[in-house]
């Protein structure tokens, strides 16, 4: 009922991820509804490079405003130990593919939370983070077996089997934590409903395309970019763009090292080890930039 009243009040400012994100779920409804991977895998290549990369690529404006980056040698010191942390991961993955999975999961979760932890809290955010990724992998085990197997790993049943755990223990904490919390916006149970007949409708990978690229990345450039006092497109495209356009260099210089990989395997790999990889260091420096910031 307290919902329901919370609802009709709560018609202040919508953030461009509020309306982005229901149109995302109708437009990767649409793929799913393709004949065929290949249109599948082709928008997941595009909408990540366009719409979910460039977040990432705020990091670079980021770090020069919270690490203080004023002059070159900080700048290429920085560039150099975000790259080190990445191939870090990337060296970790090729060694024991089962865990470096198992990880990336876990701390895909929490890092999804940050989308809602300053209103829910830390707890109440990994419960939002659960519940994101645990919904594709319980509804489609047999979809995401093979996705799993195509990042190397061969312990893909261990890691499914733990998914519908990971769900439970992600809803239960996520509305412990809506029930809690007062200041919870509309968004913070409207989307988790959404996402839940999202996964339920669409292949595992259309649905990452709609939160990942229409829920997350839009949120978080907003922030971060309101933040940075970024005003207008053409200055954030000029923010992120030097950043997105070298890690398209760098993911594309991935590709002669998988030749002999088949093409959708490539994709997958280039894609998710490669958002592992650059995550870990996304993470550390969100981390010491968030506290900072008025959200
Ligand atoms: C591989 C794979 C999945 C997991 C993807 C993850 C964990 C992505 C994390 C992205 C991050 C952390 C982006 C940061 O902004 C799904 C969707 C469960 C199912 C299909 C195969
Ligand atoms: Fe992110």
């Amino acid at each position: 009922m307290n919902w329901i009243v919370e609802a009709i009040m709560d018609s202040s400012y919508r953030p461009p991820a509020y309306w982005l994100f229901p149109i995302g779920l109708l437009l990767s409804l649409g793929i799913s509804l393709l004949p065929g991977q290949w249109p599948l895998y082709a928008v997941l290549a595009i909408s990540t490079a366009v719409l979910g990369l460039p977040h990432g690529s705020l990091d670079t404006a980021v770090a020069k405003r919270y690490l203080h980056l004023n002059s070159l040698p900080r700048l290429v010191a920085f560039l150099a130990g975000y790259m080190a942390l990445s191939a870090g991961v990337i060296a970790i993955w090729l060694q024991v593919p089962n865990i470096a999975l198992a990880g990336f999961l876990l701390y895909s979760a929490v890092h999804f939370g940050d989308d809602v932890a300053h209103r829910l809290g830390r707890i109440g955010g990994i419960g939002y983070g659960l519940w994101i990724l645990g919904l594709p992998v319980t509804l489609h085990p047999g979809t995401v077996e093979p996705l799993f197997a195509m990042l190397g790993a061969d312990q893909t049943g261990l890691i499914i089997s733990a998914a519908p755990w990971g769900l439970a223990l992600g809803g239960v904490i996520l509305l412990s934590a809506l029930a809690l919390h007062a200041d919870r916006a509309l968004s913070d149970w409207r989307d988790p409903l959404l996402l839940a007949l999202g996964a339920a409708l669409l292949h595992p990978l259309a649905y990452f395309i709609a939160y990942w690229c229409f829920l997350h990345s839009p949120r978080h450039l907003e922030l971060a970019a309101r933040d940075l006092n970024l005003q207008g497109w053409r200055e954030r495209l000029r923010a992120v763009a030097p950043t997105t356009l070298a890690t398209y260099a760098l993911a594309a210089a991935a590709i002669p090292f998988l030749m002999g990989v088949p093409s959708d395997a490539i994709l997958m790999q280039v894609i998710f080890i490669g958002l592992a990889a650059l995550t870990v260091p996304h993470m550390i420096l969100e981390f010491i930039a968030s506290p900072n910031r008025a959200e």
